[in-house]
């Protein structure tokens, strides 16, 4: 079976305290865009995991360190599972802000599910995913939420920006999650992210934040310049996604980028 574990955005993402686990509660959009990997998970003698694509940092530790693999370790605690052959074609950048790793994940999970007629209910596969990432429980549903707590607990919002164009520009900062977490100084929000995305999309760059954009542009300057020529080439609205190093900008219609990102990695497409 293959499947195209995808990435996400963050539309709007707000540190708002730091738990006593060490983690932080946060409220966020995630929304799905069609950045993907490829994951091909087939019954075989033994377990094997192949990567291609993208080099994955830890892999060279060997293979129980990559996602795919402890997302099969952990049903295999509970399910007969069957040995299977993994291949995973790694295109999304990695540590990026765009949830790649937690994509591979959940989808992992839903593949075994169904290619071997588990039948686990979403929620067990959401509970399943939770212990592997905070973002990962996210992707078992793959659709528009408003998240809080680790960014683990979601409900659905009424945000379809299908037809619009999204453009993700990467410019290769590997930036640790943690480390830009530990950047940031918790903060209530001053007004509610989901009445705020329900307001024109002309309004949100004056209104929708991500709480690690004020810690890491200083450091990081290529960052606001993205965000920057982004919005001059027409973007509706422009953020970093996450804890970077992607920025995004939604367009009405497809942009032309001319020569503007050469160098960085991007994807650009409708969004969905
Ligand atoms: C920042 C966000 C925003 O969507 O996305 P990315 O930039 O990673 O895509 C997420 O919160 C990333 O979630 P995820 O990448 O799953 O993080 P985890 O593996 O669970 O945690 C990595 C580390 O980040 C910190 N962490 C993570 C989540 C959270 N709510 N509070 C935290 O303080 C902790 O130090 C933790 O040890
Ligand atoms: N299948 C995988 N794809 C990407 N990263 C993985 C994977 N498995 C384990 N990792 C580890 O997870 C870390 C963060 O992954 P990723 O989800 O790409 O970052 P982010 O959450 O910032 O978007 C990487 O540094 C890597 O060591």
């Amino acid at each position: 079976m293959v499947v195209f574990p995808n990435a996400k955005i963050n539309i709007g993402l707000y540190i708002t305290e730091k738990r006593p686990d060490g983690f932080h509660n946060l409220a966020s959009c995630f929304y799905p865009v069609g950045w993907s990997d490829a994951l091909e998970v087939l019954p075989a003698p033994e377990l094997t995991f192949q990567a291609s694509g993208l080099p994955i940092p830890g892999g060279e530790q060997g293979t129980e360190s990559n996602l795919c693999v402890k997302a099969y370790r952990l049903l295999a605690r509970d399910y007969p599972l069957p040995p299977v052959s993994i291949h995973l074609l790694k295109a999304i950048p990695i540590g990026a802000g765009l949830g790649g790793g937690s994509a591979d994940a959940a989808f992992m999970i839903k593949v075994l599910s169904q290619l071997f007629g588990l039948q686990v209910p979403t929620e067990q596969q959401q509970a399943y995913a939770r212990q592997l990432g905070s973002d990962c429980a996210f992707f078992i549903e793959n659709t528009p939420k408003y998240c809080y707590g680790k960014g683990d607990e979601f409900e659905d919002i009424a945000l379809r920006l299908t037809g619009r164009w999204i453009v993700l520009v990467n410019p290769g900062i590997h930036i640790a999650t943690a480390e830009a977490y530990a950047g940031v100084r918790p903060r209530q929000p001053e007004q509610d992210l989901r009445y705020l995305l329900q307001q024109p999309i002309t309004d949100w760059p004056g209104t929708i934040s991500n709480d690690f954009e004020a810690s890491l542009f200083p450091k990081y300057p290529v960052l606001p310049s993205i965000k920057q020529r982004l919005y001059e080439l027409g973007a509706r609205y422009a953020s970093m996604s996450g804890s970077g190093s992607t920025l995004y900008g939604i367009f009405e219609n497809e942009p032309n980028l001319a020569n503007n990102f050469d160098g960085y990695a991007v994807w650009q497409g409708e969004l969905i």
